[in-house]
């Protein structure tokens, strides 16, 4: 019976001004999952472990089981797998936890199959299960985790998926503040009709993001960084989003903004220095505020989800 384990790494959704459609991938947080073969003929969630007991085991409510069934449905396969999830992200956090689990069992269970898909088409599969985590088949989390890099969501009908580059010393600081956040909820306070006028300041920024992400331009990205969407509204639930974003200015950060749905923010920086400097700035922000905080520094990891050798 074949076994394979595979790792899917944090994402970063939205990336400030492209809400639903932009998102990249961190390096070393994120999630495993073990797929084995079984002679059950069903798919059974067997263990999951670093949830604190909080994720369910039911196949249809568990995001590795929802994604891993939709593949084998698009195949017209019956076939019995046993899936073990070790969680190494914090749930309702905005570093796109439910998108992990999934990314990781789909690459696992691809690979057991033969991979009969490409890294890019798993893509749908895993917003399936999106849609049972938070209620909507986002693909922005999804699709960084599964690809790596930078990835655009040029169109969701039919979906179209597009890697962009990633410039060299581009570093992002992950600043997660000790509060759960479901995506549902900070989905919910978001307004369903924009200005025209705000809408052209968004396209404009998430236009100058992608052009500076394509032409290596720290300034250009530095600019872009801004979202007239979903931040007004879902700045208010985190607290010291505002005070974080005028002290990591002194280190000269590039910007921040809130990571997915929140409560993490995430901070762009040129250099490692700079990104370090910031993750100092930020904590002393929360310090005053009395609330805990974790602080990652990474790379964009531009390899995305993969199976585990040795
Ligand atoms: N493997 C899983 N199966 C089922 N639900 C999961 C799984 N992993 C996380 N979740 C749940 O999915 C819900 C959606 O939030 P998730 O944790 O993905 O948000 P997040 O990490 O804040 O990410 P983001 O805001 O970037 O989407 C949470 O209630 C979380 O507990
Ligand atoms: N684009 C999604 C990402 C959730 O991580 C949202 O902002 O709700």
């Amino acid at each position: 019976m074949k076994q394979v384990t595979a790792f899917a790494p944090a994402t970063v959704a939205n990336v400030s001004c492209g809400f639903d459609i932009l998102g990249f991938a961190i390096d070393e947080l994120g999630d495993w999952v073990q797929v084995t073969q079984s002679d059950s003929g069903i798919l059974r969630v067997v263990e999951i472990q670093g949830d604190g007991g909080k994720l369910p085991l039911e196949p249809e409510k568990n995001t590795c089981s929802v994604a891993i069934q939709a593949m084998l449905d698009e195949m017209g396969l019956r076939q019995g797998l046993d899936i073990h999830l070790f969680k190494g992200l914090p749930l309702g956090s905005g570093m796109g936890s439910s998108a992990a689990s999934a990314a990781a069992a789909l690459v696992a269970a691809n690979e057991i199959l033969g991979n009969p898909f490409e890294k890019k088409d798993l893509v749908p599969f895993a917003m399936e299960a999106e849609r049972i985590a938070c209620g909507a088949a986002h693909a922005d989390n999804v699709a960084p985790s599964i690809m790596g890099g930078f990835v655009l969501i040029r169109g969701y009908d039919p979906l179209d998926v597009v890697k962009l580059p990633v410039p060299e010393g581009l570093y992002c600081t992950l600043v997660h503040p000790h509060l759960e956040l479901k995506t549902a909820d900070s989905r919910s306070v978001l307004r369903q009709q924009i200005s025209l006028k705000e809408s052209t300041v968004q396209s404009g920024n998430i236009a100058g993001l992608i052009a500076g992400l394509f032409q290596s331009d720290f300034e250009l990205i530095s600019r872009s960084l801004k979202d007239v969407i979903a931040e007004p509204s879902r700045a208010l639930l985190i607290p010291g989003f505002y005070e974080l974003r005028e002290s990591i200015r002194s280190v000269g950060a590039l910007g921040s903004g809130i990571s997915g749905s929140g409560p993490t923010i995430f901070i762009l920086s040129q250099g490692k220095e700079i990104a370090l400097q910031a993750g100092e700035a930020s904590k002393e922000v929360f310090k005053k505020i009395g609330l805990g905080v974790d602080v990652y520094v990474s790379e964009v990891n531009d390899r995305g989800a993969y199976i585990q050798t040795s």
